[in-house]
């Protein structure tokens, strides 16, 4: 299994992704991945997130997680459905032990020092910031990053291309977080890749 640090170093961009139609799943992560997006995260906020997460580990070369996991059964539901890596809008003890135990990369979300203490007393490392613009954007994350030297982030929430080089310039910085690759709706696959490819782009 690839550790979460392997995974969040495998493209500058993890598509957050919103699947209304399971039918979209496969064009969606075939367009992400030829495009050089190749860790897919699909949020359980719809009913076909499952089948979608199923369907897309068909793709040759992505690599596929869930999102907005936020509870023990959706991580059983996500580990059932064949997720490769886990995260988490936020970070609780029992969600934290739960996917260590189950020893799946885990990538929960903090917002302020005492979620990153927790997340330390059980042993992580790597987070999402989350929201990150709306929770200070990069002076916020330099600042919360300061005291934590070993952590490592994965900002998301209002990161778009333009936006994305500034957070991506800081060393703690992994990758960022974004559904702007993402479109919800029928794929033009042309038009994802392109997308996609622009973002790709940004890990140099
Ligand atoms: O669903 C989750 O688990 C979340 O944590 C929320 C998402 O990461 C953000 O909604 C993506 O933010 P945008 O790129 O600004 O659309």
């Amino acid at each position: 299994m690839t550790a979460i640090a392997d995974i969040m170093q495998t493209a500058p961009v993890i598509p957050v992704i919103v699947v209304d139609e399971v039918e979209h799943a496969v064009p969606l992560a075939r367009a992400l991945v030829a495009g050089g997006l190749r860790v897919l995260e699909v949020t359980l906020r719809t009913p076909a997130a499952l089948d979608a997460i199923k369907a897309m580990k068909q793709v040759e070369g992505a690599i596929v997680g869930a999102g907005t996991v936020t509870n023990q059964q959706e991580l059983a539901d996500a580990i059932g459905a064949g997720s490769e890596f886990i995260v988490s809008p936020g970070l609780t003890e029992s969600l934290g032990k739960a996917a260590i135990r189950e020893g799946i990369p885990f990538l929960p979300g903090i917002a302020n020092a005492g979620d990153i203490m927790r997340g330390l007393d059980l042993g992580l490392t790597h987070f999402k910031f989350f929201p990150a613009m709306a929770a200070g954007g990069l002076p916020a994350l330099k600042a919360l990053a300061a005291p934590f030297g070993q952590c490592r982030f994965c900002p998301t929430g209002g990161i778009t291309l333009e936006n994305a080089p500034d957070w991506l310039g800081f060393d703690p910085v992994l990758c960022v977080g974004g559904s702007w690759v993402a479109p919800r709706g029928a794929v033009d696959e042309a038009e994802v890749e392109k997308v996609a490819r622009e973002a790709a782009a940004l890990g140099g």
